[in-house]
């Protein structure tokens, strides 16, 4: 049985706060000895990806207090009770269970007499069969012609995931020969964003999918009625190109509006629901069904890793406790994530949603106050492009920020010039390896302006090539750190109350319900 503590309550952070400044990382990765941490500090994830943490502010007595905190604070536990269908999101009263999407990992999840892995299996399965009737020209506009397009229309957690996932692969497969659809994503109420995506497609060619799990989203009922509109003037009939993703309670799940309604259920989050028809249908019309599924068997083998209490052998628990001590011990506000991969481009993007709305909390579970810090601030950029843009003041900055890189051996194309006796791939790699040195080992100069401290710690995320199995891997891996993070700040990761006040007031000003300083500002744009 578990208990849900605050993280000031521990033994073990007490032992932790008395190892602030305990290593000196410019130091410990100095000659030869950082050779050593590289090789040791080092642990498997899946698909053949490493996470390594050599270059981060831990030693083996850091490490040592924090795997007491891990087991004090009952995260691997806590993890097995979310996947076996505890009601884990307290605010909402409701189950977590994104885990069961990808792969069973404990026991049957049983809501309301319905097998809940059954459900998720049962609608990928859907999703599958009708993007197969679409490539095989079973499905097709109504000139008889095959739907060569797949526009989602959503927001949030609905269009971050599902664009970072396809921008991800999108090289991957035209190289692969797993290109069947081109994909595109209108998810601003920006009028700009829609026709832009409307004037760049044959919507007589295209299927739209209108993804919202609540079935409410402004956003989301709007582009739908743009879209809507577009088609009725080209002289189509839009329930012929619409498809639906949303919960079975929202109220598109009655509309017969749609050709075909895809469905998920209310223990999947947003910024987790890639992995649900949120994800489902466009990824399989895009790609495939098998490359989804490749991508869900590579989130399953992270998920299993994480199971392991022993922390030196599991990725995604190791990088959330070293992410709580640099936020709660070295007090370090933010973290970036800088992928060395152009196809990664929106993949921090979503890691700022899914970590920034997960544990953004400044109350715990039970609702009282936390006496201290939570959720970082995420923001990251591929690189090298970041190098040319932020990384002045991550070197040389009054604010040390932690960095968790990512990177892989071989590009997805595979098309490359050697320039100077090196490839474009090997000039990416040098740069990252150089950078986590530079950051770590720094240089002294006499001249201050030119002196780089260093003592900034990083990590990375290294694998031979971006993959659906190494996608999804790397996915699960943050979203099982922010999980675990949550269970060690005690906060519930799974609701998000603090996005429905400001949906509220654009409703009073549409409304023109306003006064104050709200009528002040609608007023300024002659609302
Ligand atoms: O999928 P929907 O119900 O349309 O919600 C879309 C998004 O809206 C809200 O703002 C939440 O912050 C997100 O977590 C959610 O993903």
């Amino acid at each position: 049985m578990v208990t849900w503590n605050n993280l000031d309550t521990l033994k073990s952070y007490d032992k932790l706060k008395e190892l602030k400044g305990h290593v000196d990382i410019k130091e410990a990765m100095a000659g030869e000895n950082g050779a050593k941490r590289v090789a040791e500090y080092t642990v498997p994830m899946a698909s053949g990806l490493n996470f390594n943490y050599a270059a981060k502010q831990v030693d083996d007595e850091v490490l040592n207090v924090l795997a007491e905190l891990a087991e004090e604070q009952q995260l691997v536990d806590k993890f097995e009770e979310l996947y076996n269908g505890a009601v884990i999101n307290t605010g909402e009263q409701r189950l977590v269970l994104h885990h069961l999407a990808r792969r069973q990992l404990g026991k049957d999840v049983i809501v309301d007499g319905v097998n809940k892995r059954d459900f998720y299996v049962e609608q990928q399965k859907k999703a599958a069969d009708f993007a197969n009737k679409v490539h095989a020209g079973e499905i097709t506009n109504e000139a008889g012609e095959k739907f060569t397009t797949v526009v989602q229309i959503g927001i949030g957690g609905s269009d971050l995931g599902p664009r970072a996932l396809y921008i991800a692969l999108e090289n991957w497969a035209k190289t692969n020969g797993f290109d069947k659809m081109e994909a595109k994503f209108i998810s601003n109420v920006d009028p700009d964003d829609a026709a832009a995506v409307l004037n760049s497609i044959d919507v007589s060619r295209s299927l739209f999918i209108v993804v919202s799990k609540s079935g409410t989203t402004l956003e989301t009922l709007t582009n739908e009625a743009f879209v809507k509109d577009a088609l009725v003037k080209a002289g189509l009939n839009p329930s012929k190109h619409m498809l639906t993703a949303t919960s079975e309670t929202s109220p598109l799940a009655k509309s017969d509006d749609y050709l075909e309604a895809f469905f998920m259920d209310d223990f999947i989050g947003g910024r987790y629901s890639s992995v649900s028809a949120v994800g489902g249908v466009i990824l399989s019309l895009a790609f495939g069904p098998e490359i989804f599924a490749r991508i869900l068997n590579g989130m399953a083998d992270e998920d299993k890793l994480a199971t392991n209490k022993n922390i030196k052998e599991n990725p995604d628990l190791l990088d959330a406790l070293i992410g709580v001590y640099e936020r709660n011990v070295q007090g370090y506000p933010e973290t970036a994530v800088l992928p060395y991969s152009q196809a990664l481009s929106r993949f921090p993007a979503h890691l700022q949603q899914c970590d920034m709305e997960s544990n953004g909390k400044s109350v715990n579970r039970f609702g009282e106050r936390v006496n201290y810090v939570t959720g970082p601030i995420i923001f990251g950029e591929p690189g090298t492009n970041g190098q040319h843009s932020f990384y002045q003041l991550l070197h040389q900055g009054t604010d040390i920020v932690p960095l968790q890189f990512v990177g892989f051996k071989d590009s997805q194309i595979g098309t490359d010039v050697v320039i100077e006796g090196s490839t474009s791939q090997k000039k990416l790699c040098a740069n990252v390896a150089a950078q986590i040195v530079a950051f770590a080992c720094g240089k002294d100069d006499e001249n201050k302006n030119k002196n780089f401290e260093g003592g900034r710690p990083s990590s990375i995320i290294i694998g031979d090539q971006l993959t659906p199995e190494s996608l999804g891997s790397l996915l699960a891996h943050f979203e099982n750190k922010i999980m675990f993070q949550g269970f060690v700040w005690n906060v519930n990761s799974f609701d998000q109350e603090g996005v429905q006040l400001g949906k509220l007031l654009a409703k009073r000003v549409l409304a023109h319900d306003t006064d104050g300083a709200l009528k002040a500002y609608s007023d300024l744009f002659e609302i």
